[in-house]
């Protein structure tokens, strides 16, 4: 098949067909844009391939027969594998298949003989995803679509037929769905508006984020509220994973807690609890102060625009001073309620069970003033807080819902799925019939896993949910495709700057999306500029064989982060194909297991450095010694002062700190021996070729080439890097 037929057809749904017929389907997104780019480089007459061997080529190194240009371009670029790839000049130009290739590594050392061949520069190959989002509702007409898109009535007229559905007048109203529908076609982002007239209004609980730096107390301080002990069942004592929880003040009212983890890795999830929260409490350890993590929550807080209450934790422990972080606070712009401002701060100890009272009093003054009410009846609107999928159970999502009423047997969209709800279990595992405001509740029935973060709407059927369910899937996959293009660019830009970037394919799995997503952002922080971490595919559940194949493929290794231990089979079937499996339970473990895989992988960068040195004490004097022409030769008497002296190495003469000369050693001898090392303390004669005028203090250098890789660091509040 030539280019320009896998074009006609449309590159992304063949190569999708040939992934599917290779087992590989994952990996469409993370190649396509390698295809763009290749048809982009090259003349698409010239180009013929199967789209199965196109796609294994990609897959398994690159391999030279797909990239084969026509004439005046003999030779052609590949910019993932850095080499020049280069037809026979007896082989005529056109369409043919080549009989055999021959092609020649790029030698980095030597001047290219003809004039380089310069790789077009990487090209956006569609259109950047437009940030545009409308407000839509129920009843809106085509006419006032058409005004908020921007789009002409009749394409919109057109884009509706398409979706199978009719409408007779531009004034006739459209349900909230088909409007939506209508909208995401035509590549428009959406935001829904729900009309609350005629519902009752009523007041409802607080839904709180507990914040804070790594450490400082958020579980413990939950676990105080709650009066049990989640923080000590934890793996490795770290909160992973969102919670949600009423807790039932003395008081009779009731408060949602998110219970967000403070691990750096995290912050994609704290940004989204922070989306779903009315107010955030900000722990701070009164012995450690405000902290990086401190100022991160502080942002996602100020970003939601959402309140802050502090509570200064760790207040029974003798290093406490609750005044100095009052100030720290103060200094980072809070205005604290004790300084005149009106954010409320209150002394606790969530080990002593200390100040409680005046926490939960705080957080519902707060409630109160925010005046916190929500439509009760009518269609719920509720947001994903985490999802898993359970074996038995199917996909299940954790939701808090923001209005109106969640009820069992309802159709609902979330995000991009869709399903029927069969189950509602409240935060103790208790089957409820529905669920309100505020209320988190684990809801059963989707049909595919949602992403925490996503929104759940009610739909009135079946076909309704499908089809909705179907549209927001084709808008997503096209913004994922346009982002993914946009990123390979960065990548291939990236990597022609740093030619000896090595690439390290890796796959994700995790037992929960929010985490499959920290995971992977907190490894493309491992990014340096020796060795890129290229996230080929993720997922949720256990390691799979055709987790093993891809990485086969792409010769990529497999995290896997609180997931169970493979099969014997899946794990025989990677040592066999030589792949690496990394399990582990605690975020910290897994990065510095990567960052050191990472750092063996890296090239490294060359340097000299100083092995031994020796110092002058004596200069001798031979006369018509010289092996070449007779002459005299100066034999400098040396006490090696450090490290070793070889004869091997180059050396330099260091005078009063300056270099005078540097050459090599012609001659290392000690007590009349020829040696090839001398040891620190030892005495020899050193001879360096064209080198006589030595002086007594003079000392010589021994130097030696090394290969320095980069560190792996990692900070106390849990940030990692890699340092080149
Ligand atoms: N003395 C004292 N120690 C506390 C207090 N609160 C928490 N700690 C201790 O501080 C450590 C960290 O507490 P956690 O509740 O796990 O902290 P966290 O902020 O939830 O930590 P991550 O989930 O890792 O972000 C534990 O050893 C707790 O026992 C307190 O009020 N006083």
């Amino acid at each position: 098949m030539a280019w320009r037929e896998l074009g006609k057809r449309g590159v992304q749904a063949s190569i999708a067909r040939a992934l599917s017929s290779t087992s590989q389907h994952h990996a469409v997104g993370s190649i396509c844009p390698s295809i763009h780019e290749g048809a982009e480089k090259l003349n698409p007459d010239s180009v013929r391939c199967s789209p199965e061997t196109f796609v294994s080529s990609m897959l398994g190194g690159f391999g030279y027969s797909e990239y084969w240009a026509k004439e005046p371009q003999r030779r052609c670029y590949h910019a993932s594998t850095g080499w020049f790839y280069r037809r026979r000049t007896d082989e005529p130009a056109g369409l043919k298949t080549p009989k055999k290739e021959k092609f020649v590594k790029r030698d980095k050392t030597q001047a290219p003989v003809e004039a380089p061949y310069v790789p077009p520069k990487p090209q956006r190959t569609t259109k950047p995803v437009p940030d545009k989002t409308i407000e839509i509702f129920e009843g809106m007409t085509i006419v006032e679509l058409a005004k908020r898109t921007g789009e002409s009535i009749s394409s919109l007229q057109s884009i509706l037929v398409n979706v199978g559905e009719k409408v007779d007048s531009e004034f006739d109203p459209l349900s909230i769905d088909v409007a939506e529908l209508v909208a995401m076609e035509a590549g428009i982002n959406v935001r829904r508006l729900h009309s609350s007239e005629g519902s009752e209004i009523l007041p409802r609980p607080p839904v709180v984020t507990v914040m804070g730096h790594v450490d400082h107390g958020k579980t413990s301080l939950l676990d105080a509220l709650r009066q049990t002990s989640v923080a000590a069942r934890e793996a490795g004592g770290i909160t992973q994973h969102l919670g949600a929880f009423v807790v039932s003040m003395q008081s009779g009212a009731s408060i949602t807690f998110l219970d967000t983890p403070g691990h750096a890795a995290f912050s994609a999830m704290r940004a989204r609890g922070a989306a779903v929260t009315d107010i955030v409490v900000l722990v701070v350890a009164a012995d450690d102060g405000v902290m990086p993590q401190t100022l991160e929550a502080m942002s996602h807080a100020k970003a939601a625009k959402v309140p802050i209450v502090v509570a200064i934790n760790k207040c029974d422990k003798p290093a406490a001073n609750a005044e100095r972080v009052k100030l720290q606070l103060a200094s980072e712009g809070l205005l604290l309620e004790d300084m005149g401002g009106d954010i409320q701060v209150v002394e606790v100890s969530a080990l002593k069970k200390t100040g409680l009272d005046n926490l939960e009093e705080c957080l519902l003054l707060q409630a109160e003033m925010m005046d916190l009410k929500s439509r009760i009846d009518g269609p719920a609107q509720a947001y994903v807080v985490e999802a898993r999928l359970d074996r038995g159970r199917g996909p299940l999502a954790t939701a808090i819902v923001k209005a109106g009423t969640l009820e069992c047997g309802q159709h609902v969209v979330v995000g991009s799925e869709w399903g029927r709800i069969r189950a509602i279990r409240d935060m103790v595992g208790k089957l409820t019939e529905h669920a309100r405001p505020a209320m988190p509740v684990e809801i059963e029935g989707l049909k595919g896993l949602p992403m925490a973060g996503d929104d759940i709407i009610v739909v009135e059927s079946e076909d309704r949910a499908r089809m909705l369910s179907a549209g927001r899937k084709r808008k997503f996959e096209k913004d994922r495709l346009n982002k993914i293009s946009e990123g390979r660019t960065e990548v291939l830009e990236l990597s022609e700057e740093v030619p000896e970037r090595v690439e390290m394919p890796m796959i994700v799995k995790a037992d929960v999306q929010g985490t499959v997503q920290a995971v992977t952002d907190a490894l493309k922080s491992l990014n340096s500029p020796q060795v890129f971490v290229n996230v080929v595919h993720v997922g949720v559940g256990p390691i799979s064989q055709s987790d093993v194949d891809l990485a086969q493929a792409c010769g990529a290794c497999i995290v896997g982060f609180n997931v169970k231990t493979p099969p014997s089979c899946i794990s025989v079937a990677a040592t066999r194909a030589s792949i690496k499996i990394l399990l582990h339970r605690v975020i910290y473990h897994l990065l510095e297991d990567i960052g050191n895989l990472i750092v063996d992988k890296a090239p490294g960068t060359s340097e000299t450095q100083v092995a031994g040195e020796a110092e002058v004490l004596n200069i001798f004097e031979l006369k018509g010694r010289s092996k070449a022409k007779g002459a005299d030769v100066k034999i400098a008497g040396c006490r090696v002062i450090d490290g070793c002296v070889t004869k091997s190495s180059t050396v330099r003469l260091l005078r009063s700190g300056e270099i005078v000369f540097e050459g090599c050693c012609s001659s290392l001898k000690r007590e009349k021996q020829d040696v090839e090392t001398v040891k620190k303390g030892s005495e020899c004669g050193l001879v360096i070729r064209d080198w006589e005028d030595f002086q007594i203090g003079d000392i010589v250098q021994c130097m030696e080439q090394v290969i320095r890789k980069p560190k792996f660091i990692s900070s106390e509040s849990g940030a990692v890097r890699i340092e080149c």
